[in-house]
């Protein structure tokens, strides 16, 4: 078979450039290793399905028993995903799409094998993506292929539900499955490498994540080697540099590593860097021309906005000027879902001290934020809002929130960053009330020297 545009796996770029190309009249392919997986990694294992258990939990009360509560969580998850798999297979269901279930592998530059129930299918294209994402870092020592160690996708369905669970790794997956599976009623206890606990945060804000961790019973422990793990007959046992921890399950958060394994690359000479991600240029353009890359699998920022960004700047050198760039990306945001979430974007404090230019600093807790009151009408006053905004240009350079509705708050942070917004404009703006946003109005009106 030959198509206009081929595209592998369907992640947030391929299913959107596969959807656009045909709608203007191309012939495309879509190759998808599993059914499971129709819609890709964010709707069917990881932002969704996720989020959706983290808001069920916040939601359980005392009197509700963990086991039960968790298995309800579990089906309401489940019943969910399996509509958004079913709406995103229906999406591309286009007359010009060929749909195909199998596992693709370079057999040349421009030619693909696809492994399905029925044989072997061989697909040519002139253009092709590569979006087939990541999966999670196994970790090389004993044990960790038992039956108690899990990963971010088998967790999701862990049973029994366990009553104490160890997760290895403090990052975005660490800490929200471990706030998750605190507020299902698990024990839980955090085991991360790295030897500061969030390293890209300010230590203010660490401090404050620190706490709400511990107060929702986690414990977390920073800077532990993890050599072994061993399975009783009830329990496993992780023995680490930190000693040993004793649970009933094990998650494993250390990182996810590229899908590339079975791509065949070398056949078509398609090159990846030391970390095994595919190589592109500013344009996703792998080392072969007409190849692109897109999404985790690129070695871009993991995350479901990059993945959708990289499609657009795929969609303009195919389609468009060209004149877009992964380099031109300013003042991408992100979100760690625990509860309050914590937001990011733009500079930390650390780099503001770094830059050499003269900065002021506005940073309160939310529970001193008079001219707020949302969090206290909600229930949760805990977190801080901080800011970083330059003493010459009045330009925002950075903004941590950690507090309810921060997933939302940083996005309209992020937009002022990137319209060149003066501080003022954040400060002296008219927001509705009681939200979240008039917090700005208070906190940029107490802006001091960054000493
Ligand atoms: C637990 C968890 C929670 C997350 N939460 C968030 C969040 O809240 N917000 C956020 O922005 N990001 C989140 N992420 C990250 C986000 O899920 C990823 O960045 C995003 O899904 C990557 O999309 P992608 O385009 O790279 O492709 P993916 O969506 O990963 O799709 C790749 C597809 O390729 C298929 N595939 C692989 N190899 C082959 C092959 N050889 N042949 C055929 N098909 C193949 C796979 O089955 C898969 O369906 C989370 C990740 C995890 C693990
Ligand atoms: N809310 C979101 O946007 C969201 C949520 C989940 C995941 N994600 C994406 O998925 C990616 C993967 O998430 P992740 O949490 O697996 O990776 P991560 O890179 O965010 O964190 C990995 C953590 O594991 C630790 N670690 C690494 N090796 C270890 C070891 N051997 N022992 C103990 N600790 C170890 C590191 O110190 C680090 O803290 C994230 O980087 C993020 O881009 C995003």
């Amino acid at each position: 078979m030959d198509v206009d545009l081929l595209v592998i796996g369907w992640g947030k770029a391929g299913k959107t450039l596969a959807g656009r190309y045909a709608a203007a009249g191309h012939s495309v392919a879509l190759v998808e290793r599993s059914p499971k997986m129709y819609g890709g990694t964010c709707i069917n294992i990881a932002c969704v399905p996720t989020k959706d258990l983290v808001v069920s939990a916040e939601q359980r009360r005392e009197s509700d028993d963990p086991a039960e509560y968790f298995a309800q969580s579990v089906a309401g998850r489940d019943a969910l995903i399996s509509k958004l798999n079913a709406a995103n297979h229906k999406m591309l269901e286009k007359p010009n799409v060929t749909l195909i279930d199998g596992t693709a592998r370079f057999v040349r530059p421009h030619e693909v094998s696809i492994d399905t129930a029925d044989g072997e299918v061989n697909v040519t294209a002139s253009k092709i993506i590569v979006g087939t994402g990541a999966t999670p870092a196994r970790l090389p020592i004993p044990g960790a292929d038992g039956d108690r160690i899990y990963d971010s996708t088998t967790v999701q369905h862990v049973e029994p539900f366990p009553k104490r669970l160890v997760v290895i790794g403090g990052g975005f997956v660490g800490l929200e499955f471990a706030n998750m599976f605190a507020h299902f009623g698990s024990e839980v206890t955090v085991l991360d490498g790295g030897d500061t606990f969030l390293p890209a945060v300010d230590r203010d804000v660490a401090e404050a994540v620190l706490d709400a961790l511990k107060a929702e019973g986690i414990r977390v422990e920073s800077g532990v080697k993890v050599e072994e793990f061993s399975e009783t007959a009830d329990a496993v046992v992780a023995r680490s540099s930190a000693g040993e921890f004793e649970a009933d399950a094990v998650l494993v958060a250390a990182g996810r590593a590229p899908a590339t394994k079975e791509l065949g690359l070398d056949a078509a000479s398609i090159n990846t860097n030391e970390r095994g991600f595919i190589e592109v240029d500013d344009q996703l353009q792998t080392s072969v021309e007409g190849v692109y890359a897109v999404g985790d699998v690129n070695g871009g920022p993991q995350f479901t906005y990059i993945s959708l960004d990289d499609n657009r700047i795929v969609w303009d050198a195919i389609v468009g000027d060209g004149t877009r760039r992964r380099s031109d990306r300013v003042a991408v945001p992100n979100s760690t879902f625990i509860t309050p979430p914590l937001s990011m974007v733009g500079m930390n404090e650390k780099q503001v001290r770094e830059s050499g230019r003269k900065v002021l600093v506005a940073s309160k807790p939310v529970e001193k934020i008079a001219a707020m009151p949302r969090p206290k009408i909600v229930g949760d006053t805990r977190g801080l809002f901080k800011i970083f905004v330059d003493d010459d240009t009045e330009e925002i350079l950075g903004a941590t929130v950690f507090s309810i509705d921060s997933q939302e708050l940083i996005n309209f942070v992020s937009l002022a960053m990137r319209l060149g917004a003066k501080v003022s404009d954040l400060r002296d703006g008219i927001w509705t009330h009681p939200s979240s946003t008039e917090g700005f109005n208070e906190v940029l009106g107490e802006l001091e020297p960054l000493t």
